[in-house]
């Protein structure tokens, strides 16, 4: 197979599936209707599945969407506002749109169960809106009947799609074009960064990506899927159900994205299959009674236990398993430190080369962070010049880490500011912060721990390539040379070339400690910060990682926080001293070194071991 086809193949696949489905399924109990609802529940789900799978924002509320667009394209067809249905589908389907924008950008003000409840409320204020206040318009209680069906062509010789199998065809096709477009855009930047966004969503913030922007994005276009799809229910029921708008209608979307597989994109069509297939058939057998719902429930139950990714996610699982088990068979030995002997050295860009023209690259000015009675920094006060490897060494608790967080506006200043080159940054946010050239590696790894170590680093050099947001979601990730010769150079300078490809989950520690630290390096700060780059490596990896900071700082101004005191007076050309929260000395280390208040510090600290 060629490899334009090989890439292809789930496309192919699923158009097969779409032909022969009318002639294998109907013998096993699948009616025409039921294959239409089937397709009509996987464009649902398509959506769905870029929200919920693959960026992990569970929404109890995408009726609304579906009801919204399957009423405004049913009303406007039935009380004769338009008169072609592809018109009325379309203004369906973006009024769609148009609603979730407004409750995506209420909602992504807030993660986890609370998201979800924003979205479950705005769901239940839509089902309250359809049957009173706006009853007038669909129906209330009673829907809306009559709905035409699409026509092509014009005139008399117009041909109808009617129910039965030219519906179908026609769903089959909208939900063929869905499938290729949903997958395009989970294979996308945008789609990258949504993946990346489920894994770590504080860490592609740091990277400089705008994560409230991509929320909202995929909460449209999960709207957009939703809308068309209850667009065309009316359409091919000839009858817009007033349950479209209903919790359950939600909650069923949920079950079967799940027991299909989430983030699969296949998932909900498989689940959606599974689940009606067995709703309508229960039915039909004697005995079982109203006792059909409580069967749904156990299969249900057992599916998610059995399996717990659904049915596509364990079929993906084992697939990607089996592939991840061929290629560490068929890897080279590694070397038993990480480093190779001759690194390339680092020529990547600087974030902003026409910002770094001043003296002082980052000064803290009068910087405090409060916690109620804590004074974790008080009134810090200091200067990082530009090209310098800057140090920042106190005790345990000394406000060493908080003060790197205000660095990069993670953590808001209680008062002071922090100005870069010049201008003050604090309280735009880590991700504008980022964009405008600072980085942080953390103290403890914030990888994207289900992706390869060449994504992680992709989607950080994506961020200073593409800026904080762009919708480019149809074209390849991989498809900017320059990140992709970037990334390559990263792998190497770090000594993860031959890791490229696995996930990061599975990597050593020293070699998760490097990967931290490039992704930081992969935006090209001007400015970059790490947080305890040395913590909990054997002493041969912290050789290998003094020499990869130093090479860093031959083109970017580094502020490191260390409790490797040697280390840190070996790299550092200038150094300041927290202690309990203050600004106890900021001057070289030969000063430093000799400066009795900072021997008391760490001889009264935690420190009384190590080397001042
Ligand atoms: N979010 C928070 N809420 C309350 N107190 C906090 C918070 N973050 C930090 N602190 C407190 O602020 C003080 C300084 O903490 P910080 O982590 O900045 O110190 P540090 O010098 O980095 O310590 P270490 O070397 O152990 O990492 C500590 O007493 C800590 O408990």
């Amino acid at each position: 197979m060629t490899k334009p086809l090989r890439a292809a193949w789930p496309e192919i696949a699923l158009l097969a599936v779409l032909i022969l489905a009318p002639v294998v399924l109907p013998p096993l109990g699948f009616s025409v209707d039921l294959l239409s609802r089937v397709l009509n529940w996987g464009l649902f789900g398509l959506g769905f599945d870029l929200l919920f799978g693959l960026t992990g924002l569970l929404s109890f509320g995408q009726a609304a969407f579906y009801g919204t667009g399957g009423f405004v394209a049913a009303y406007l067809l039935v009380s004769g506002s338009v008169g072609s249905v592809w018109l009325a589908f379309l203004i369906g389907t973006l009024a769609a749109g148009v609603f979730a924008l407004l409750v995506g950008w209420l909602a992504v003000r807030r993660v986890g169960i609370y998201f979800t409840m924003i979205t479950l409320a705005f769901g239940q204020m839509a089902y309250f809106m359809e049957n009173s206040p706006l009853s007038d318009y669909t129906g209330g209680e009673n829907g809306i009947a009559g709905v035409p069906v699409p026509r092509i062509g014009f005139g008399e010789s117009a041909i109808a799609i009617t129910a039965g199998w030219p519906m179908y065809i026609l769903l089959a096709v909208v939900f063929f074009v869905g499938f290729v477009i949903a997958r395009r855009i989970a294979r996308s930047p945008v789609g990258a960064v949504l993946r990346a966004i489920k894994e770590n969503t504080p860490r592609v913030a740091m990277l400089g990506h705008d994560v409230r922007a991509y929320k909202i994005t995929v909460f449209v276009v999960a709207a957009l899927y939703a809308g068309l799809a209850g667009a065309m229910l009316g359409s091919f029921q000839s009858y817009m159900p007033p349950d479209a708008f209903s919790l359950e209608t939600s909650g069923q979307l949920v079950i079967q994205t799940i027991i299909g597989g989430a983030g699969t994109l296949i998932g909900p069509v498989v689940g959606s299959t599974l689940w009606l297939w067995l709703r309508d058939n229960l039915q039909l057998i004697e005995g079982i009674g109203a006792a059909w719902k409580l069967i749904l429930g156990i299969v249900f139950i057992a599916l998610v236990i059995g399996l717990r990714r659904g049915i596509c996610g364990e079929i993906v699982y084992l697939v990607q398993r089996r592939r991840a088990a061929r290629a560490a068979k068929a890897a080279p030995e590694r070397p038993a430190t990480g480093r190779p002997a001759a690194a390339p050295a680092l020529a990547l860009p600087l974030a902003s080369p026409e910002g770094a023209s001043g003296e002082v690259a980052l000064e803290a000015v009068g910087l405090s962070r409060h916690y109620g009675g804590l004074k974790a920094v008080d009134d810090v006060s200091f200067k990082i010049r530009k090209g310098t490897i800057h140090g920042v060494i106190g005790p345990n608790g000394a406000g060493k880490s908080t003060l790197f967080k205000m660095l990069l506006d993670e953590v808001r200043p209680s008062h002071g500011e922090v100005r870069l080159f010049g201008k003050p940054i604090s309280g735009l946010g880590p991700s504008r912060v980022a964009q405008l050239g600072v980085a942080k590696s953390n103290q403890l790894n914030q990888l994207f721990l289900n992706l390869t170590v060449r994504q992680n680093l992709r989607i950080a050099a994506l961020a200073r390539r593409r800026g904080a947001l762009r919708l480019d979601m149809l074209r390849p990730a991989a498809s900017f040379p320059d990140v992709e010769e970037q990334v390559e150079r990263l792998l190497a300078t770090l000594a993860l070339t031959e890791n490229a490809e696995k996930e990061a989950h599975v990597m050593a520690y020293g070699e998760k400690r490097r990967l931290e630290i490039g992704m930081a390096l992969a935006t090209s700060p001007n400015v970059l910060l790490l947080d305890e780059p040395l913590a909990g490596m054997s002493p041969a990896e912290r050789l290998d990682a003094r020499a990869l900071i130093k090479d860093i700082a031959q083109s970017r101004t580094l502020v490191i926080v260390e409790h490797d005191l040697d280390a840190m007076f070996g790299l550092a050309q200038h150094i300041t001293v927290l202690y309990e929260g203050r600004l106890l000395a900021d001057a070289s280390p030969e000063v430093i070194r000799r400066d009795p208040a900072v021997h008391d510090a760490y001889l009264g600290g935690l420190h009384a071991d190590e080397p001042a």
